[in-house]
Parts: C-alpha cells; structure tokens; sequence
C-alpha cells in the first residue's frame, strides 16, 4: 500500500476514535446519572455509598462481558478507575 494510502487509513481510524470516544463519554455521564441516582436513594434509606459486593459483582460482570482485544486485567484496570471516579462524581 503507497505511504499516502497508510496516511489516509490512520486518518480514517483516528476520526472513528474520536466519534467512538464522544460515544463512551456519554454513556459514562448516562452511568454516572445512575449511580447518582442510586446515591440520593441511598441516602434517603441511611445507607452508605460504597458497596464493596456490588462493586466486585460490577468487575466480574465486566470480565464475563469481555471480548477482546483487550485482556480481564485492562478491563478490571478500566472498571476500577471508573467505580473510583462515580463515587467522586
Ligand atoms: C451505584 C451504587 O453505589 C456505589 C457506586 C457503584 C457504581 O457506580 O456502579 C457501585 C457500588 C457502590 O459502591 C450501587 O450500590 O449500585
């Protein structure tokens, strides 16, 4: 494939990136809705914010869900800093 060709090809996979990026942006703020959501009725119970078993049940989940590229352990990675920061939201 001519060099141009590879240059065009990088630049069509990095416009699919970027569209994709927009695309889990939303759906981690559609996330962070819910776990909100599911804070203020917490509070409403007395109950505390983390939970531990929910928490591991989310990274089990994930793992099961995983179809590569990526390996469980960048998934869980991925998962770990996402259930750090809804609890930061
Ligand atoms: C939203 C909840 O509260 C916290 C946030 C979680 C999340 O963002 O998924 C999971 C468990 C809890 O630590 C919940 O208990 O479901």
């Amino acid at each position: 494939m001519p060099e141009s060709q590879n240059l065009e090809a990088i630049a069509r996979n990095r416009a699919e990136i970027d569209r994709i990026d927009r695309e889990i942006v939303r759906l981690l703020n559609e996330r962070c809705g819910r776990s909100l959501a599911i804070r203020d009725l917490k509070s409403a119970e007395h109950l505390g914010i983390f939970d531990a078993r929910r928490e591991e049940e989310i990274l089990e989940k994930t793992a099961e869900a995983n179809e590569g590229p990526l390996d469980d352990e960048h998934v869980h990675a991925v998962y770990a800093a996402i259930l750090r920061v809804m609890k930061e939201a």
